[in-house]
């Protein structure tokens, strides 16, 4: 079992923003890790707390992963943080060693890790 983590921020706190972009970032997360939906165990979402329109969870649902268990929080608060913002964690059944993960930050969200975003 290893994790990927993802993140993206959000045009506005509306319905087809967060779907949009939620299913951006689950799509390239997926892509870029050949991650099939059969080998997730479980994926769990954060948003901001200034999203609340939509569930990103059910963007992934509607994108296809209706099995897969998935699980929405809200981020703290943090002075520092980033506004509009979606995390997501994908946990899944793979080989691949820790190091040829591909961690994706989309967007607004690239300035959170800009060691790996990009890579
Ligand atoms: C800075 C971030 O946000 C927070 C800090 C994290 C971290 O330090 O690993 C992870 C998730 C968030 O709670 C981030 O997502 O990279």
């Amino acid at each position: 079992m290893r994790g990927v983590r993802g993140a993206t921020t959000v045009e506005a706190n509306c319905r087809e923003d967060i779907f949009r972009r939620t299913t951006e970032l689950v799509q390239a997360m997926a892509a870029e890790n050949c991650i099939a939906s059969e080998d997730i165990g479980a994926v769990i979402f954060s948003s901001t707390p200034d999203l609340d329109a939509a569930f990103p969870a059910a963007a992934a649902r509607e994108m296809g992963w209706a099995e897969v268990p998935l699980f929405g929080t809200q981020e703290i608060a943090s002075a520092d943080g980033v506004a509009r913002c979606i995390r997501v964690l994908i946990l899944w059944n793979t080989d691949k060693g820790q190091g040829e993960i591909r961690h994706i930050y989309l967007h607004g969200a690239a300035v959170l890790r800009k060691d790996i975003a990009g890579n």
